[in-house]
């Protein structure tokens, strides 16, 4: 079986794929794994290094809105995993062209090339985000999409288009929705990286807002491991849910880095709050675990200690990855 993994050089991706070829999905344990990425400023082939050399990876350096580039990938795949977005809100807020592009007429242009290479299965990818906020709610599938951000809106955007390819042309499209993922890999601008590296640089650490602002988080590890169910056996036209478990609002999540990392409130610089920041992500995953027997394995603390762990462990990673003055929203941090 081949699997086409888009974005598989990013953060979630290149984790997946590494699982992937590990054997960890059941079902896939001998695919051929063909990973699509433009290598944007948050791909990485390094993210690969531990696969590259096997003969079953074959990496294939393309933008999914290449017509041309989607068709070759996509010979002979039977399942498509679709990863590959913009997926930074604050960069959204700057300038949404890149998020259009990939986001929606990327997802298109993968949706068509599924269609007409008849593939078994395609996972969008998608996000909780796309349900907007909730005060006290935790949101089931059938919630209404209410997205804020140009990001979440042209996840949203991606997920009626493949809806309309199921209906329409009963394209097997299934759609999962994750919480808030953390893991080793992840580039250093979302919070929990971003936090981590700047503590270990010994700079101080953005808390926008009042900092109550609430995210559910999962482990990258469970997060995958829903992808590959519902890639193994979802059931065509449906959305999943997948969360962590984990509510907790952004300061005591920093409380807990700066547990982990020996620093202390004082490293901790209010800013001017995210514009049209949403404040609480919850989601209901009865839907994953009773259909496909998906619950998260890692608990919070254990998963993020390791994380830090991790960070602190590979700064030759990281080290060339630290932009600074790029990001609208590093006017506000201490530059590097
Ligand atoms: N990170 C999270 O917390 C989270 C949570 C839920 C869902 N998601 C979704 O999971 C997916 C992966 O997120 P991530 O955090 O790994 O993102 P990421 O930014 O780390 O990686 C994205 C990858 O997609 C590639 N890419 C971007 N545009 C492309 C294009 N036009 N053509 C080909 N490749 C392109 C990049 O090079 C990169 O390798 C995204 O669809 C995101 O919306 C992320
Ligand atoms: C980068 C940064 C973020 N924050 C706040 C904003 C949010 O409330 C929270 C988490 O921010 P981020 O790490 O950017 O993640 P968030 O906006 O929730 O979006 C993430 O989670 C989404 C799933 O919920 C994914 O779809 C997105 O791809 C992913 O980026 O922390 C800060 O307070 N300071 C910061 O410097």
């Amino acid at each position: 079986m081949r699997v086409l993994v888009t974005g598989g050089a990013g953060f979630i991706g290149s984790n997946f794929v590494r699982r992937m070829l590990a054997g960890a999905y059941a079902g896939f344990e001998d695919a051929e794994v063909v990973v699509l990425d433009k290598l944007t400023y948050a791909g990485n082939r390094g993210n690969l290094a531990a696969v590259l050399a096997d003969p079953r990876l074959r990496f294939v350096q393309a933008d999914i809105c290449d017509r041309d580039a989607v068709a070759g990938a996509i010979a002979g795949v039977g399942t498509v995993v679709h990863f590959a977005a913009e997926s930074h809100v604050d960069r959204s807020l700057l300038d949404g062209d890149a998020f259009v592009a990939s986001n929606i007429v990327g997802s298109y242009e993968l949706l068509r090339a599924a269609l007409r290479a008849e593939v078994d299965r395609f996972v969008l990818v998608s996000t909780d985000e796309v349900y907007g906020e909730t005060e006290t709610a935790s949101w089931t599938e059938d919630f209404p999409l209410r997205p804020n951000s140009p990001y979440s809106a042209s996840k949203a955007s991606a997920e009626l288009i493949a809806r309309s390819f199921h209906r329409t042309y009963g394209l097997p499209v299934c759609t999962a929705r994750a919480s808030n993922t953390y893991g080793p890999f992840q580039f250093p601008e979302k919070l929990i990286p971003l936090f981590v590296t700047r503590l270990l640089d010994g700079l101080t650490v953005p808390l926008y807002g009042d900092g109550s602002q609430v995210r559910e988080w999962i482990h990258v590890d469970d997060h995958c491991r829903g992808i590959a169910l519902i890639a193994g056996a979802g059931r065509p036209g449906e959305t999943y849910n997948i969360g962590g478990g984990t509510e907790i609002s952004n300061a005591d999540l920093t409380k807990l880095l700066l547990e982990f990392l020996d620093s202390d409130w004082s490293q901790v610089r209010f800013t001017e709050d995210r514009k049209g920041h949403d404040r609480r992500y919850s989601i209901d995953c009865r839907k994953i675990r009773e259909e496909l027997g998906h619950r998260p394995l890692i608990a919070f603390r254990e998963g993020l200690l390791d994380t830090v762990r991790w960070y602190a462990d590979n700064r030759h990673w990281w080290e060339p990855l630290k932009q600074p003055g790029e990001l609208p929203l590093a006017a506000m941090a201490e530059p590097r």
